[in-house]
């Protein structure tokens, strides 16, 4: 079994025991009172050469780089965050691989940078059952990654997320997953170019695949992206946004990693 393939057969049996805590129904009860959703706004002009957002990622570890911050505070790291600039927070709530949980998102949302910013739900979703819980939890933009939604599912999360309002966020790999994601109708697609399977990031690969992108979608160059020639060649080639996690929280200081990966200081 791939390391992909895991994380999903979790993630299904995790969204089995989460149902049987709160059924869809009282899910759907909650809805009304769920906290307001704010849109990721792409800012660049089509085709003018101009800075991408950042949306600044908070996770505690990772399949391919194990233990990344520890202590883990998300709270103090989207305060910081926001104050460096970031556009949106990225927030990895999977808990066996990423040390995460949807808690986190609801907690940063009720703080000052939560009210600000969008928040994305990073995080493997396969079931309807996660996008309501996700609207309902407090996320404004929602990861679906085309490499495990085969056949209709895709478009069918896809239109659930687009109808609660959220910002649906569809990751691809390849240039058959830009082609599905398009054809199911997103208006804002990942190009991820880290491989899911092997873990290995090629930068000219994600490159090659934003370019080929068309006008009037938001593009998000994700992963693997460290310098600030990176952040300028990401922009030149049409990223909206970039997505941006290791690097950052690597970093002592996460903030002014992100301010001079922007190149906003030295
Ligand atoms: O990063 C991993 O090890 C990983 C493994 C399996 C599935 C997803 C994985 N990462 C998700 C991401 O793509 C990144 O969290 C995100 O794009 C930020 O990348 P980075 O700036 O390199 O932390």
């Amino acid at each position: 079994m791939s390391l992909l393939e895991e994380i999903v057969s979790r993630k299904k049996a995790e969204v089995a025991v989460a149902r049987k805590r709160h059924s869809l129904q009282d899910l759907e009860g909650a809805l009304p009172t769920a906290p307001s959703v704010r849109p990721l706004t792409a800012i660049r002009r089509e085709g003018a050469v101009a800075s991408p957002g950042v949306i600044a990622e908070m996770k505690r570890r990772s399949p391919s780089r194990g233990l990344i911050r520890d202590p883990y505070d998300p709270e103090a790291l989207a305060a910081s965050y926001w104050h460096s600039g970031a556009r949106a927070l990225s927030i990895l709530t999977d808990g066996p691989f990423f040390g995460g949980s949807l808690g986190d998102l609801s907690r940063v949302r009720e703080t000052p940078a939560g009210e600000a910013l969008p928040l994305l739900r990073k995080d493997f979703v396969v079931d309807p059952y996660q996008v309501i819980e996700s609207r309902v939890a407090g996320a404004d933009i929602l990861l679906l990654i085309v490499r495990i939604l085969p056949g209709e599912l895709l478009s069918e999360l896809l239109q659930l997320g687009s109808s609660l309002g959220l910002t649906m966020l569809v990751e691809t790999h390849t240039e058959d997953e830009v082609r599905r994601a398009l054809e199911a109708g997103a208006r804002v697609v990942g190009v991820n170019s880290r491989d899911l399977d092997t873990l290995k990031v090629d930068l000219d690969r994600g490159a090659r695949l934003l370019s080929g992108i068309p006008p009037g979608v938001i593009k998000v160059a994700e992963s693997g992206l460290k310098t600030p020639s990176d952040y300028l060649r990401m922009g030149e080639l049409g990223a909206d946004f970039v997505l941006v996690g290791e690097s950052f929280l690597l970093s002592e200081d996460p903030g002014r990693a992100l301010e001079v990966f922007c190149g906003i200081v030295d």
